[in-house]
C-alpha cells in the first residue's frame, strides 16, 4: 500500500482518483511545520503541495520512502529540486491546468487598477459617494507590455488584443515568427519600460528574472505607467516600486504575489494609494484547482506504479511527439540494462548504448535514463535509482556513458543495443520491439535469439554438441524446474553457443553450480528481470 500525504489545501475532488485507488492511503494534515513533516514524512510514498509548504532537503532526507513530490500548480519555487534529484525524488508539477484561471486574474487586477475597484469599492461601503478621485482610464488602444510569453503570458496577450491593446512581449524563446503570429510585437525590456502604458510579468522567479524591474528601469519607465505582477513577488523590486509610485512614474500597481508571503503588517503594499493587492489568488478558481489537483494526482499513481508519467520538473520534458516513439521503448530499455549488467562482471567502467531506426531520430535521452537505471539498479537496489537520478548516480560513480545513433537498422524498424564495459569483461545484448509479439531480446554478445525480456532467466553458454539440451532439462526437471521457453543461438554448428531459458520460478545457486559441472557446459547464470 502506498501512502500519500496532502500537505496544502488541495481539492477534494481533483485528488479523488488518489483516494479511490485501491493500493494507495491518502492523509491530509496542512499547516504543518518543517519540524513536524520531517517528523512523520519517513512513513510516506507520495506529497502533495501547493506554494505553501516549503519542501526542504530536511524533508526531503527524512522522507526515506518518498519517491515523488507532486506540486498541484506551476511554481516549484518552494521545492528543493537538487536535494529531490540527488535523491532521486521526482518532482512534478501541474503546468497546464491554472493558466486560464491565473490569465483571468492579471485581466481582473489589470482592470481593477486601471478603473481602481478596490479602492473606490472601500470609500463606498465606508460610507462615502465619491465620484470624483477614481477617474480611470481605458485599455483600449495602450501598449501592454508582457514579459514572458509562456502559457499564462500568450493567454493575456489573445484577451489584450480583443481589448483593442497594442501588445509589445519579451521572452527570451520568443521567436519573430511566433510573435508574428501571435500578432504582437517583438521587444525588449528596455523598449517595454519606455514605451508601455501597462506592464505585466509572467516569468518563473530566477537569478535572472529577480529584479528585472528595479530602480534602473523606473527611472527611464514611461511616467504613468500600471504595473501588474501575478507570476511571482521579487520579479518586481518592491521598494523601488514604492519609491516610482510616490514619485508619480507608477500611476498603479496591482499584485498577487510578494517576495515574502504572506508579507509582514507593515509591507509598505498594504496601506499605498495607489498598489492593490491579492493573497497570492492566481490560481484559486474552482476549476483550476479541480484541473491540477487531477492532473498531479494522475501522474502521481503513474510513479508510484512504476508506469512511464509526465511533467517531471527535475527532468528534461518529453515533447508528445517524441514520447509517443520513446514510451513503448522504456520497459524494454531498462530490462536490456538489468539482463547485461547481470551479465556483466567487474565494476562497469562505461555504458555505450546504440539507438538504431526511427528511434534515433528522435532526443533519446529519456530513454537512455531508463537504460542506465536498468544498468544501476542492478547493483544500487531499484528503490534507489530512478530516471530522475540515474544520470547523476552514473556521472557520481565515473561511469561513462557514450550514446550513438544509427539511421539504418539493420534487420528490424527500431533496435536498442546496449555494451557493458569493465575491467573483466564487454557483454553486449539487442532489443527491439516485434510488432504483434512486445519486447524481445534479440541479440546476445555475438549469438542471435529470440527470447522475452521478463521473468526467470537462465543463461548458459555450452559447446554446440549433440544431447546437451536433453542434460540441462533433465537435470533442471529433477530440480523441480519447469521450464517455460527455450531459445538456442550459435554462431556455427559445433562452435560455441547460448542458451536461454525462460523458467517458472528462481533457481538456487546449487543447481547453477550442478548446470556448471554438466559435460561441454561453459557457464550459467540465473538472470532475473520484473
Ligand atoms: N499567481 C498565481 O497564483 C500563479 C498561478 C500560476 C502561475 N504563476 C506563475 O506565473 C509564472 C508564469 O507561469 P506560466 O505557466 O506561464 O509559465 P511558463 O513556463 O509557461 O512561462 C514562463 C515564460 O517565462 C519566460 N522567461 C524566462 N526567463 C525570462 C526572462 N528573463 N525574461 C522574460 N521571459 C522569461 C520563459 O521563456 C517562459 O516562456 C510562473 O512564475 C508561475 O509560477 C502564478
Ligand atoms: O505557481 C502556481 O501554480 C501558483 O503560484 C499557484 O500557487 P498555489 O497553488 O499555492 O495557489
Amino acid at each position: 500500500m502506498f501512502k500519500v500525504l496532502v500537505s496544502d489545501p488541495i481539492s477534494d475532488l481533483g485528488i479523488q482518483k488518489l483516494v479511490d485507488a485501491e493500493d494507495v492511503a491518502v492523509d491530509k494534515k496542512t499547516g504543518l511545520s518543517e519540524d513536524e513533516l520531517v517528523a512523520i514524512i519517513g512513513e510516506y510514498d507520495a506529497l502533495l503541495v501547493r506554494s505553501q509548504t516549503r519542501v526542504t532537503a530536511r524533508i526531503m532526507e527524512a522522507g526515506k520512502q518518498l519517491k515523488v513530490v507532486g506540486r498541484a500548480g506551476v511554481g516549484v519555487d518552494n521545492i528543493d529540486l537538487e536535494a529531490a534529484t540527488q535523491r532521486g525524488i521526482i518532482v512534478i508539477n501541474a503546468p497546464d491546468g491554472n493558466t486560464i484561471t491565473t490569465c483571468e486574474h492579471t485581466f481582473a487586477m489589470m482592470m481593477a487598477v486601471a478603473r481602481h475597484i478596490p479602492q473606490a469599492y472601500l470609500k463606498t461601503v465606508g460610507g462615502e459617494w465619491d465620484r470624483k478621485s477614481f477617474l480611470g482610464v481605458e485599455l483600449r488602444g495602450k501598449i501592454l507590455g508582457v514579459m514572458g510569453m509562456g502559457r499564462i503570458g500568450s493567454e493575456v496577450a489573445k484577451r489584450a488584443k480583443a481589448f483593442g491593446m497594442d501588445i509589445w512581449g519579451y521572452d527570451p524563446f520568443l521567436t519573430e515568427e511566433r510573435a508574428e503570429k501571435l500578432g504582437i510585437r517583438l521587444s525588449s525590456v528596455d523598449d517595454i519600460v519606455r514605451n508601455a502604458d501597462f506592464m505585466t510579468v509572467h516569468t518563473p522567479l530566477t537569478p535572472e528574472t529577480r529584479h528585472m524591474i528595479s530602480r534602473p528601469q523606473f527611472e527611464v519607465m514611461k511616467k504613468g505607467m500600471r504595473i501588474v505582477n501575478c507570476a511571482r513577488g521579487g520579479i518586481i523590486d518592491e521598494l523601488a516600486l514604492v519609491e516610482a509610485a510616490d514619485q508619480g512614474i507608477v500611476a498603479g500597481a496591482a499584485f498577487d504575489v510578494f517576495e515574502v508571503e504572506p508579507p509582514e503588517a507593515d509591507h509598505p503594499f498594504l496601506k499605498h494609494p495607489k498598489i492593490i493587492v491579492t493573497p497570492h489568488l492566481g490560481a484559486s478558481t474552482v476549476e483550476a484547482q479541480e484541473n491540477v489537483a487531477i492532473d498531479v494526482s494522475e501522474q502521481v499513481l503513474n510513479i508510484l506504479r512504476d508506469k512511464p508519467f509526465m511533467n517531471a520538473v527535475n527532468m528534461p520534458p518529453i515533447p508528445a511527439n517524441v514520447l509517443s516513439i520513446l514510451q513503448p521503448y522504456f520497459t524494454l530499455g531498462e530490462k536490456l540494462g538489468s539482463f547485461v549488467s547481470q551479465l556483466t562482471e567487474g565494476a562497469v567502467d562505461e555504458i555505450t548504448v546504440n539507438f538504431a531506426g526511427e528511434l534515433a531520430e528522435v532526443d533519446t535521452q529519456p530513454l537512455t535514463r531508463y537504460i542506465v537505471r536498468g544498468v544501476l539498479a542492478h547493483h544500487l537496489g531499484s528503490d534507489h535509482v530512478n530516471v530522475v537520478n540515474s544520470m547523476h548516480l552514473a556521472k557520481e560513480r565515473h561511469v561513462n556513458i557514450v550514446v550513438n545513433n544509427s539511421h539504418a537498422a539493420r534487420d528490424f524498424t527500431n533496435s536498442i543495443t546496449v555494451t557493458l564495459r569493465s575491467k573483466v569483461a564487454t557483454r553486449i545484448v539487442t532489443g527491439t520491439m516485434l510488432t504483434g509479439y512486445g519486447p524481445r531480446i534479440v541479440q546476445i554478445d555475438r549469438f542471435p535469439v529470440d527470447v522475452a525480456p521478463e521473468g526467470n532467466l537462465i543463461l548458459i553458454s555450452h559447446n554446440d554438441k549433440p544431447g546437451i539440451i536433453g542434460s540441462v532439462g533433465m537435470l533442471l526437471g529433477n530440480n523441480g524446474v519447469n521450464i517455460a521457453a527455450m531459445q538456442v543461438g550459435r554462431e556455427l554448428e559445433g562452435g560455441s553457443a547460448i542458451m536461454v531459458l525462460t523458467v517458472d520460478k528462481g533457481v538456487s545457486k546449487d543447481v547453477i553450480t550442478e548446470l556448471v559441472k554438466l559435460p561441454d557446459l561453459n557457464k550459467a547464470k540465473e538472470i532475473i528481470l520484473y
